[in-house]
């Protein structure tokens, strides 16, 4: 089943600043999106309202025609948004089999089918995140969203922190994720995104 989430007469403003203004948008599934724009243009605060971690000033955000805001949030988080960032919103402290299974909904061998997707072994399992690389960290985060499966997947600079391998490797599995019939949008400031997309989306056409 196809899905579209459309940004309508989106405007945000904090205090008296505007960070946006009549975004008209809409995402569809089965693609990936790069949003890009200079520092501080609003990137992280458009993901942010499609993410529900704010509200819109004006404007509407539907999903299939039905407004965000009227989605149960718990189902939202769980079934519908998926969110990768540059600092991984791993817990440091746990293991990689706590961060992944908070709720012990999974099985081990889902665990390690989907580890294995990342190229991470099932020892992998028992590490404390403050053990990892970088991109290793970035792998269990992209695991963790594998597992949840969801609708629309959120990446708010995914590749900010990374080395070259691990750039590919995050923006390849995102890449699967668009063709498996995703949402895919990522708030870059990194140029190779834009060999992986469909559309790029300047915030800048919104001011
Ligand atoms: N909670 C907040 N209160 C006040 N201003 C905010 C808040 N969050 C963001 N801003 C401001 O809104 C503007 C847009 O910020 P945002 O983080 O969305 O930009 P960005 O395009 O993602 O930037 P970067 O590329 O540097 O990550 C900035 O000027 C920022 O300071």
């Amino acid at each position: 089943m196809s899905h579209s989430l459309r940004i309508k007469n989106a405007k945000k403003v904090f205090d008296d600043y505007v960070v946006f203004n009549n975004v008209n948008y809409t995402f569809e599934s089965g693609k990936m999106y790069a949003l890009v724009g200079p520092s501080g243009g609003g990137k992280t605060t458009l993901l942010n309202s499609i993410g529900r971690l704010n509200d819109l000033s004006a404007g509407t955000i539907t999903l299939d025609d039905k407004n965000i805001n009227t989605i149960n949030i718990l189902n939202y988080y769980r079934e519908i948004i998926g969110y990768l960032f540059q600092n991984y919103a791993l817990v440091d402290e746990d293991n990689v089999m706590q961060n992944l299974n908070i709720v012990k909904k999974y099985k081990s061998s889902q665990l390690r089918e989907h580890l294995g997707k990342f190229d991470l072994a099932d020892s992998y399992l028992k590490r404390k995140i403050y053990t990892l690389s970088g991109g290793e960290a970035q792998r269990v985060a992209l695991t963790r969203l594998s597992l949840q499966d969801p609708l629309i997947v959120l990446a708010d600079e995914p590749t900010g922190a990374l080395d070259n391998l691990n750039r590919k490797l995050v923006l390849d599995s995102l890449r699967q994720m668009a063709n498996d019939g995703k949402i895919v949008i990522i708030a870059t400031h990194d140029d190779i995104v834009k060999d992986y997309v469909d559309e790029q989306v300047n915030i800048l056409d919104f001011k």
